[in-house]
């Protein structure tokens, strides 16, 4: 089977400041990747990339190896940490929306049975996540774990092959995550997903992926902090010497995030 993305010498630079540098890895399909890395090193920048609301500076990012669309599109969904639905609509209403954008490009609506289908399926998309007893309820009415369910709902619903979660789980109480893991785990084993996962927790990364990928600065710079960028510095298959990794990653990082913070 074929790379499903590529990125291959890739760099990001906001004015002359380099955010992330010599980035370069290969995806396969159903590969579930979770990203670690401080504060600000440019993990969302990276996912930003792979929706396409970010072009790199330099390099090339290839998806079934041709050039990365220059606009996200119905193949790559995404979830962030919060404020990801439309508080104004109902649990329905949020996810038919995204169907009826993408099938009535025009006018962004449905009308009569194309309607009753897409409501139907968004119920569906609904009742998978957990959600289908709260359909009518608005997001003001929803826990913070229900309101993450109804945004994965909001990004699987038009079926994408890629799912980038943008710290998804770091507002919810533990409780309430190690649900959304079991959710989350489902919903990609069922669906064969790709999925990009950030985190600030590496026994989360750990315990969701199939492969961790660490951003980290391999080169600092204490009189110009932004004169190197991070970059992929541990790329691990899951599933071997992970007490021993989950201490070397952790002092790494921590080493990365005091240099950052006593540089400001
Ligand atoms: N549009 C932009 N213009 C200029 N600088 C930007 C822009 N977007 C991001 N940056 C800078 O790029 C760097 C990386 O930001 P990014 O949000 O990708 O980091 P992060 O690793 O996701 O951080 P966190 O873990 O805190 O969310 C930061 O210094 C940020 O200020």
């Amino acid at each position: 089977m074929g790379a499903l993305l590529e990125v291959k010498q890739v760099w990001k630079e906001y004015g002359s400041s380099i955010v992330l540098e010599k980035l370069n890895l290969t995806v396969k399909e159903g590969e579930f990747c979770t990203i670690v890395g401080t504060s600000g090193c440019g993990k969302t920048t990276f996912l930003r990339m792979l929706l396409g609301q970010e072009g790199p500076s330099r390099g090339t990012l290839l998806l079934d190896g041709k050039p990365m669309p220059a606009e996200p599109g119905p193949d790559r969904g995404i979830v962030f940490q919060r404020y990801s639905v439309f508080p104004h609509m109902s649990v329905l209403d949020n996810v038919t929306f995204g169907l009826e954008v993408t099938r009535s490009r025009l006018l962004g609506r449905l009308f009569g049975g194309a309607r009753r289908k897409a409501r139907e399926e968004a119920a569906a998309m609904l009742a998978q996540v957990g959600l289908g007893h709260a359909l009518e309820r608005y997001p003001s009415e929803l826990s913070g774990g229900m309101q993450q369910r109804l945004a994965i709902a909001q990004a699987l619903i038009k079926k994408p092959r890629i799912l980038l979660l943008d710290e998804p789980f770091g507002a919810l109480d533990p409780g309430i995550r190690a649900d959304m893991h079991a959710l989350v785990l489902k919903l990609w084993k069922e669906s064969g997903l790709t999925i990009f996962m950030i985190t600030h927790d590496l026994k989360e990364g750990f315990k969701l992926g199939t492969r961790l990928l660490v951003f980290d600065k391999p080169r600092l710079d204490a009189q110009a902090p932004n004169r190197y960028g991070a970059t992929i510095t541990y790329d691990l298959a899951i599933g071997r010497d992970e007490p021993a990794l989950l201490d070397e990653i952790q002092g790494a990082v921590t080493e990365t995030s005091r240099f950052i913070h006593d540089s400001r």
